[in-house]
């Protein structure tokens, strides 16, 4: 159970709050003296990987409120925690990860310290999550089709708090994006506080729940390399501060390619993070009118195409 200060972590800013933060924020830094890095493996990934599935019913969603595509149902809210990678591809990673701290910016948006567009840094990152392999144990996992977001900037993202210094956390929020799986580069050994709590309710029903309520969570990602699958749009969450030691995840936001008219995401949210003329190209690559779904947005996102029927 999650303490009751969970609920005294602020609120991501919404509505004009939100073009205010547009307004101020950064294009992410590309920068052009990157680390050397191990190279991506495709042995790295965990195929049997499965987790305790909790469904969008579970959360008072109801069927009409769902995405369908004939006859296949969005339902999935939360898998997991399982593992993804093998334990050389967690260590490869947290290597990678580790290194690219020094292109983390400081936000006052959703967390504290992130590096957004984490594939565009690292080849291996950017390699991971275009693996065939990756994305079909991914997709299997939530039971869609899954490809990295057409929206470049936010599809990885590492999030990096320290104990020491002013608090780094993660506001209560939830994401613009909807398929979202968070990797923990640390664990419970290297620090406290840094709980994973999320609301198991509906977002409309966030507003009015009080210290206590048995709607709040913790999610147990308390081991290296548990990763975890939130419906992230469609589902407050929030990351008590660390108080001691050092916490890193990686946020890796999928892509439905069926669903593409779905995507819940707006254009403040995103602005929000990476400003407003970094926006604009990514927001068109999303929105432009597709013919063949899954292979036009697979060539957006520069992903091997995944289908309904891959996921058998
Ligand atoms: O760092 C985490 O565990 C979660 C971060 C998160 O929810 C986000 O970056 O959107
Ligand atoms: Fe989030």
């Amino acid at each position: 159970m999650p303490t009751a200060s969970a609920l005294d972590l602020p609120r991501t800013p919404t509505g004009f709050q939100q073009v205010f933060h547009a307004l101020r924020a950064h294009t992410p830094r590309r920068g052009a003296r990157l680390p050397a890095e191990p190279r991506w493996r495709s042995d790295f990934i965990d195929r049997d990987a499965t987790g305790a599935r909790v469904a969008l019913q579970e959360f008072g969603y109801t069927a009409r409120e769902l995405s369908t595509w004939r006859g296949r149902t969005d339902d999935t809210a939360v898998v997991g925690p399982f593992r993804l990678l093998t334990e050389e591809g967690l260590g490869r990673l947290t290597e990678v990860c580790e290194q690219l701290e020094g292109a983390a910016q400081r936000t006052r948006f959703i967390a504290t310290r992130r590096v957004r567009s984490a594939d565009l840094l690292s080849p291996f990152i950017n390699n991971m999550i275009r693996d065939r392999g990756f994305l079909l144990t991914c997709s299997r996992l939530v039971g869609v089709p899954l490809i990295p977001h057409p929206l470049r900037v936010p599809t990885a993202q590492i999030n990096y708090s320290n104990g020491r210094g002013g608090p780094e956390i993660v506001r209560w929020h939830r994401d613009g994006m909807d398929y979202v799986f968070t990797v923990q580069l640390s664990g419970y050994d290297d620090y406290e506080g840094g709980r994973f709590t999320y609301f198991q309710g509906r977002t409309d029903e966030f507003t009015g729940v009080r210290a206590g309520d048995p709607r709040l969570r913790e999610a147990p990602c308390g081991d290296r390399g548990a990763t975890l699958f939130l419906h992230g749009s469609r589902i407050f969450h929030a990351v008590t501060p660390v108080t001691r030691g050092r916490r890193v995840t990686l946020v890796i936001s999928l892509f439905c390619p069926y669903f593409a008219r779905q995507d819940s995401n707006t254009f403040w949210h995103l602005a929000g993070d990476d400003g407003i003329s970094a926006t604009v190209p990514s927001w068109l690559r999303l929105k432009w009118p597709v013919r063949n779904a899954p292979v036009d947005f697979s060539l957006r996102a520069a992903s091997p195409v995944i289908t309904w029927d891959d996921l058998a």
